[in-house]
């Protein structure tokens, strides 16, 4: 099955954190069977001797002592249950959240928008039900079946093939039923599923709906799936109440023969006592309480799977891991080299296309080229996003592919296109306020951080809706910055800015660059002019090389570029 998948570090974790509360719980637990077992056996000597015209007060008040036994039994099993439950549900999130952060990048590329925190939001619930009903229902339950049935069956022999029989129909219907109410749990996750994307899409997006006044078709859009959902989640429920009759229908039917065969032996005689008779009907009920409690737990059990296993096939799903030998980057500036570097995003298309060039250490070189050339394609593989599919990237002649991702991306400054966080304090957690500060001013933002009221507190709203596209490359920049790197990855980084703020920050950027061995990614070819050397990139190939002035008078793609931007 597939939860024997992973019997996991979560249940090692919490065992080792909640030893003696799991240990208190099962005493508990089996404490209630023993009172449970007890209880009729009471009633049964009670009703005898009553009958006989005995007073058996201190029987009475044993049956007092014990129903006061049990409520404080059952109190505080909850309360050791829910210690254990918190560290439980907690490890999961937390491990789930964990497995998120690591996950590959085309893994994590193929998420609708909100299903990983609907993994995590129902993993979490999934592990309490499964936890919850394995302790108060299933467990509880197959202990009072086996002990009820064992005593049963020994002292009403008579009775074993009514019990017998009224067991094989309970489970086959139980099973039966079901798994038809799973199938229909199941459709209703994937409209859910559904739901949830086009919801977390359009919220997340509220500006673009607005520009295209596209409110109502996303109203609709939202309200048709909404509606979906509302009748499938009533066809569940209307199958769980058909169920839930279903099983009770079978237990009374039983319950009522057994009773009648039972009324009918106390009449004539034979041996069986009143006494007998309250201890069968209520050891009956008892037996048959499990029974239903199990059908109800089975269900809720087969509806938390669902989540289970979806749970496990994101753990399942691949994430980012290093070779075992995998090493450090050195801390001295080296060079980075790209050797025949191939490379497609689908095997059918090469995006790169044998790129092959050297990037001196300390040298500044930058590399354009028409739009979806491969541009941004060759920085991810840099930094290992993606691995190449032929040839090899190398650092001071090492390769990549031996060295640990976090090592090799925490030494890159990278102002990139795509940023969509703007702590600046993400380049260095542990940087003081004059750090950022000082980084804020190299990138000309800290003037307009100061004239917010909340200064560097100021909330940027989601993906930094409250900020201008020039604005946004300003904290990043200034984050790369703060970060100090060996290496510089600048990827369109002043193409939102004015040409005034470009200017006041590109002097920066040059002393930012200078020191370091830095790829600069562009469009605006004038942000290039100064680099050691620039490659042009087509079709995936480097088809030419040089200095800006080498570049022009070759009167190639270069000049042709250069020729369009300065029309
Ligand atoms: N994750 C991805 N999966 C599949 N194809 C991708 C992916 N990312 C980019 N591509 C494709 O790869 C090609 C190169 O993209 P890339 O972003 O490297 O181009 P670029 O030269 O940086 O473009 P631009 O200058 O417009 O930013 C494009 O055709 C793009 O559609």
């Amino acid at each position: 099955m597939f939860v024997l998948r992973r019997p996991s570090i979560i249940t090692i974790c919490v065992w080792t954190k909640s030893k003696i509360d799991i240990i208190l719980v099962l005493v508990f637990v089996l404490l209630g069977r023993v009172i449970n077992f007890a209880l009729p056996v009471c009633n049964k000597i009670i009703v005898d001797e009553v009958v006989q015209k005995n007073f058996c007060w201190p029987l009475i008040i044993l049956v007092f002592f014990l129903k006061i036994v049990d409520t404080a039994r059952d109190q505080l099993c909850w309360r050791s249950y829910w210690k254990v439950e918190k560290v439980l549900c907690n490890k999961v999130e937390k491990k789930l959240f964990n497995h998120s952060q690591d996950l590959k990048w085309e893994v994590r590329a193929e998420k609708k928008s909100g299903e990983i925190g609907r993994i995590i939001r129902r993993s979490s619930y999934a592990t309490w039900v499964i936890a919850c009903t394995m302790v108060f229902d299933i467990v509880p339950s197959i202990l009072d079946l086996t002990i009820g049935a064992f005593y049963f069956l020994v002292e009403f022999k008579g009775f074993s093939l009514i019990f017998v029989t009224s067991m094989v129909v309970y489970t086959v219907a139980n099973v039966w039923l079901s798994d038809r109410h799973t199938k229909l749990i199941e459709m209703l996750h994937e409209v859910e599923k559904e739901a949830d994307s086009i919801q977390s899409d359009s919220i997340n997006n509220h500006q673009t709906v607005k520009y295209f006044v596209a409110e109502k078709y996303e109203s609709e859009r939202y309200g048709k799936y909404v509606d979906e959902l509302k009748n499938r989640d009533f066809a569940a429920d209307v199958y769980g109440l058909k169920m839930t009759f279903s099983q009770r229908s079978i237990i009374d039917v039983f319950i009522s023969i057994a009773t009648l065969l039972a009324a009918y032996a106390a009449f004539s005689g034979n041996n069986f006592t009143a006494g007998d008779f309250v201890l069968f009907t209520t050891y009956l009920v008892q037996l048959y309480n499990p029974f239903y409690k199990l059908g109800y737990a089975y269900r809720r059990f087969k509806k938390a799977l669902i989540d289970m296993k979806k749970m496990f096939d994101f753990l399942d799903e691949e994430v980012e891991q290093d070779d075992e030998d995998a090493q450090d980057l050195p801390e001295i500036q080296c060079s980075i080299s790209f050797n025949k570097v191939k490379f497609g995003y689908a095997e059918e298309k090469l995006i790169l296309d044998g790129v092959d060039f050297t990037i001196n250490a300390g040298e500044t070189v930058a590399l354009v080229g028409p739009s979806g050339s491969g541009k941004s394609t060759l920085y991810r593989l840099l930094l290992r996003f993606f691995e190449v599919q032929e040839g090899t990237i190398e650092i001071g002649g090492l390769n990549i592919r031996k060295i640990s991702r976090k090592s090799l991306r925490k030494h890159f400054g990278i102002v990139s296109q795509d940023i969509e966080l703007y702590n600046i304090r993400y380049g260095d957690l542990e940087a003081s306020q004059e750090q950022v500060e000082e980084a804020s001013k190299a990138a000309a933002i800290h003037d307009f951080i100061m004239s917010h009221s909340d200064g560097y507190n100021t909330q940027v709203g989601q993906k930094g809706i409250k900020l201008s596209g020039g604005e946004k490359q300003r904290i990043s920049i200034a984050r790369a910055i703060l970060k100090k790197p060996q290496y510089i990855l600048l990827d369109e980084a002043t193409s939102a800015l004015d040409n005034q703020t470009e200017k006041a920050i590109q002097d920066n950027l040059n002393e930012l660059c200078k020191s370091r061995t830095s790829l600069i990614i562009a469009h605006r070819l004038t942000t290039v002019t100064h680099a050691n050397r620039i490659f042009v990139l087509e079709k995936g190939k480097i088809v030419e090389s040089g200095n800006h002035k080498e570049l022009l008078e070759m009167k190639g793609v270069y000049y042709d570029m250069w020729e369009q931007h300065n029309k």
